[in-house]
């Protein structure tokens, strides 16, 4: 991986972090960095490791991650779940269509969705939840969530799969929380910097299939197009099988290759806000070129939906004024997958 050309002004409170260096990497690998040391009482070691993440969020905005703490079980659970619900009759799929809820949950059918505007739609069908309790007891709707309001919708005949989907989202929030303390070091704000950003998980999960696409394939249709995720940053389990692929400075697609017992965590659009750009989403789409069937389960983790995205103090300054327009997370995440799901309304 390319050195990190970022400069930190000194003698600033907090340190200005310089802008845009990334827009300049040509990376040509996506780095390994072991979560080990994430719950280490040591600050030191917890350091080590926030740098090791800002370093690749500068660079790259793509790290794979082991020893992640996701148990090998939860996730082959949530799999099976994902194959048997994606070889259900159309139909049955279709009665969950995602056009129906107010607040994009449930299914997608291929080419429901056109992730990159200039494309014809996604290879790709899909699954998505949002937060639940996994005892459902505890379900009442919560509040604060504003434009992303509303519950799940579940199939009605499929035994264990709200457990084996809910399980893995849980396990993915709580890898997430794991995540935002390392992310605010990487920043140069203190560890709880989005504790309270985050207090009741705005996280979307989404169970993806891609048929593998052979022949001549049409640019404008494939798995999933050119695109930035809409949330802070994403959690990435992906199968055996070679799609993603992301952009770096030169244009040139770097593959993604599937390393066993890794996630892939990316930077998405959120963080480019909260951070006025320093921590840049970085392109990505996914091909199934392979011949055969492909599984992913992205989880998006952003801020609470009733917290408005604005710039760190440390990465705004006269010369680098501050970017974007002040929303709040959940009109943001609502207007982006508006956008997605225009097309086939
Ligand atoms: O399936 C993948 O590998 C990528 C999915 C993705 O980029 C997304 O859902 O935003
Ligand atoms: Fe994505």
């Amino acid at each position: 991986m390319p050195e990190s050309t970022a400069t930190e002004c000194s003698g600033q409170s907090p340190p200005f972090l310089a802008t845009n260096v990334r827009t300049d990497s040509t990376f040509e690998e996506i780095p390994v960095i072991d979560l080990s040391d994430a719950t280490s009482a040591d600050p030191m070691a917890r350091r080590a490791l926030a740098d090791k993440i800002r370093d690749a969020c500068i660079n790259v905005g793509f790290v794979y991650v082991k020893n992640h703490g996701i148990p090998e079980v939860v996730i082959d659970n949530a799999v099976n779940a994902a194959r048997t619900f994606f070889k259900l009759p159309l139909e049955t799929k279709m009665s969950l269509d995602i056009h129906k809820s107010p607040n994009f949950k449930g299914y997608t059918g291929l080419l429901g969705e056109n992730t990159n505007s200039e494309n014809r739609g996604d290879m790709h069908e899909g699954f998505d939840i949002g937060w639940e309790e996994l005892e459902e007891a505890g379900n009442a709707l919560r509040g604060g969530d504003g434009a992303m309001a509303g519950g799940n919708v579940w199939p009605s005949d499929l035994p264990g799969f709200r457990e084996a989907v809910l399980s893995y989202y849980h396990a993915g929030v709580k890898l997430g929380k794991l995540l935002f303390p390392l992310f605010a070091m990487a920043l140069d704000v203190p560890e709880n910097f989005f504790d309270d950003k985050t207090t009741k998980p705005a996280a979307i999960m989404r169970l993806l299939y891609y048929p593998p696409q052979t022949g001549v394939i049409d640019d404008r249709v494939i798995g999933i197009g050119a695109h930035t995720d809409y949330e802070c940053f994403t959690i990435l389990w992906q199968d055996q099988v070679q799609a993603l692929q992301v952009l770096n400075a030169d244009g040139k697609w770097i593959d993604a290759v599937p390393i066993p017992g890794t996630l892939v965590v990316n930077l998405g659009d959120q963080f480019a806000r909260w951070t006025n750009d320093v921590f840049k989403s970085t392109v990505h789409r996914a091909v199934n070129r392979s011949g055969v069937e492909r599984y992913s389960i992205p989880l998006f983790f952003g801020s609470d939906y009733d917290v408005q995205l604005q710039p760190i103090p440390g990465c705004v300054s006269e010369d680098n004024p501050p970017k974007y327009e002040v929303v709040t997370a959940g009109d943001y995440v609502k207007s982006r997958l508006e956008e997605t799901y225009a097309h086939s309304k």
